[in-house]
């Protein structure tokens, strides 16, 4: 991403009148990486104005602004994070509108004027899709498509609690607003794409995307939204699991079923992109990894520190890898693979959604090829999650005598492996222990994203922390 300030027509002086309303805004926003730290200032990457600021209607500022914090930045190091600002302008906001305002600018080239949340102001929303439809430069952001992009498809705003902002046109097309920028292209477009073009049917193909940066000046464009089919009628994989598991049933079918969808993606992006066979060196550096998060996390949650010599020796098993085993070869995958990044269209098919990675890690880490046990750990611990947060009432599963939970979770892991190695060919509980410490590596995660962003789910990933570091204890005993 280019580090010089570039305008588009927007005033020049637009950020330091901006800047007091971004104090108090931006740290509220559920995509806000930066949490708990103050917010010391503010830099201007670039400004657009994608509809004139004038004194006759809204208009639409877009925004890459840098946020200084002290303390470990993630991708922005000393520069701080970038996010991407998407600014409605108005004189007057309508009421419907009240619950986007930002504030009312008192300085600057938009004294007077009051800024809200560009998208979710539907005549906005309908203008960036506009650009989507018509590619071409603006400024510094270029936007692309692939097919032709019907016109007039009414613009909604998604509600899910995200780490980005969605929208969705007509029922036919989600557009994903990439809320924090990194340099490069962003997986969750690059991965989609290679499907796409290898055939694979089981993630929406992207149709549109616009970016920034990376052109005539070397590097790689960042990524800043991609817009792709909105799969109508479908339901999330953790909803449905979760009503599964409160009705007593199995799902034993759909965990075979996204087994086998899990493995087709991963065929599919091993003969898309690059792998590599894993020698000792990078299978060192994959352990060295997973030991410096645990530190981290052990630093950020002390409830980890006594686990932390148990949950070491799971991470060894990685390093054994040798260049002769099959589940050691390296590729590119999902990266965040969990039962909310799946969806169950109407007729039964299972597609794989959000292929960004963990979103606090570096993208360059999150490019990187990895062994596609990852991915199957990441799922097992969403079976394990379903089960642990289901509320205990008389008739549910594990009251009364009803099946418990952790066994039905259980028979899930294990259908979801089967299912994975019919499509696969390999079956990953032939490693348990690469396996475990994946699972490991995962439940560390959780126990750093919880304590950050959801303090009462902390029990669930704690109690795998225990269960991990005790089998690692005595590996022969666990499977
Ligand atoms: N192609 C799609 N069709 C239907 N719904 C989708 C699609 N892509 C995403 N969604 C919905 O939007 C939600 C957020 O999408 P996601 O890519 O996970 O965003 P985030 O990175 O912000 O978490 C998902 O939980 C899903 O319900
Ligand atoms: O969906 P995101 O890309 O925002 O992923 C983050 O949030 C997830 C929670 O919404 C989190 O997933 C964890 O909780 C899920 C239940 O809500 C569970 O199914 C997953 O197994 C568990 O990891 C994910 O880790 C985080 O990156």
């Amino acid at each position: 991403m280019s580090e010089t300030a570039s305008t588009a027509r927007a005033p020049v002086a637009l950020l330091p009148s901006l800047v007091p309303l971004l104090h108090e805004w931006l740290p509220r926003q559920r995509w806000f990486a930066g949490k708990g730290r103050p917010v010391t200032g503010f830099t201007l990457v670039s400004a657009t104005e994608l509809l004139p600021v004038d004194t006759t209607g809204p208009g639409l500022v877009h925004l890459l602004v840098r946020v200084q914090q002290p303390g470990p930045n993630g991708g922005g190091g000393a520069q701080g994070d970038c996010y991407q600002l998407l600014l409605g302008v108005r004189t007057h906001l309508p009421p419907g509108l009240a619950h986007a305002r930002i504030g009312r600018v008192a300085d600057g080239p938009l004294a007077g004027r009051t800024v809200y949340e560009g998208l979710s102001d539907p005549r906005l929303a309908a203008l960036l899709m506009e650009r989507l439809r018509t590619p071409g430069p603006l400024g510094p952001l270029r936007f692309a498509r692939t097919a032709l992009i019907p016109d007039g498809l009414t613009p909604r705003v998604l509600d899910a609690e995200q780490s980005n902002s969605s929208l969705v046109y007509g029922d036919a097309f989600i557009l994903k607003v990439f809320r924090r920028v990194w340099s490069g292209a962003n997986p969750d477009l690059e991965l989609p794409l290679a499907l796409a073009r290898a055939g694979c049917e089981r993630v929406p193909a992207p149709v549109a995307w616009y970016e920034t940066g990376g052109s005539g000046r070397g590097g790689e464009a960042s990524t800043l939204g991609v817009l792709q089919p909105f799969l109508r009628g479908s339901q999330d994989g953790w909803q449905l699991a979760l009503d599964a598991l409160a009705a007593g049933r199995e799902f034993t079918e759909e965990a075979r079923a996204l087994g086998r969808a899990t493995a087709e993606v991963h065929t599919a992006l091993a003969a898309a992109l690059p792998t590599v066979a894993l020698g000792r060196p990078a299978a060192e550096h994959l352990v060295d990894g997973m030991n410096r998060r645990l530190e981290a996390a052990a630093q950020a949650v002390p409830a980890l520190l006594p686990y932390v010599p148990g949950l070491r020796a799971a991470f060894d098993a990685v390093g054994d890898c040798t260049e002769d085993n099959l589940a050691c070869r390296a590729q590119r995958v999902h990266g965040d693979l969990h039962l909310g990044q799946t969806l169950r269209s109407p007729d039964g098919s299972w597609s794989v959604i959000d292929f960004e990675g963990e979103p606090a890690k570096p993208l360059t880490e999150r490019r990187r090829p990895q062994p596609p046990v990852r991915d199957v750990a990441g799922m097992l611990r969403s079976f394990d999650y379903a089960a642990a947060s289901l509320p205990q009432s008389p008739g549910s599963p594990g009251a009364d005598g009803a099946p418990s939970p952790a066994a039905w979770a259980e028979r899930c892991r294990d259908a979801y492996c089967s299912g994975y190695a019919e499509a696969a060919g390999t079956d990953p509980r032939a490693e348990p222990a690469l396996l475990r410490a994946y699972e490991t590596d995962k439940a560390v995660y959780e126990v750093l994203y919880e304590a950050r962003h959801r303090p009462d789910w902390l029990p669930v990933p704690m109690a795998a922390i225990r269960r991990l570091a005790a089998q690692s204890a005595a590996p022969e005993r666990a499977g």
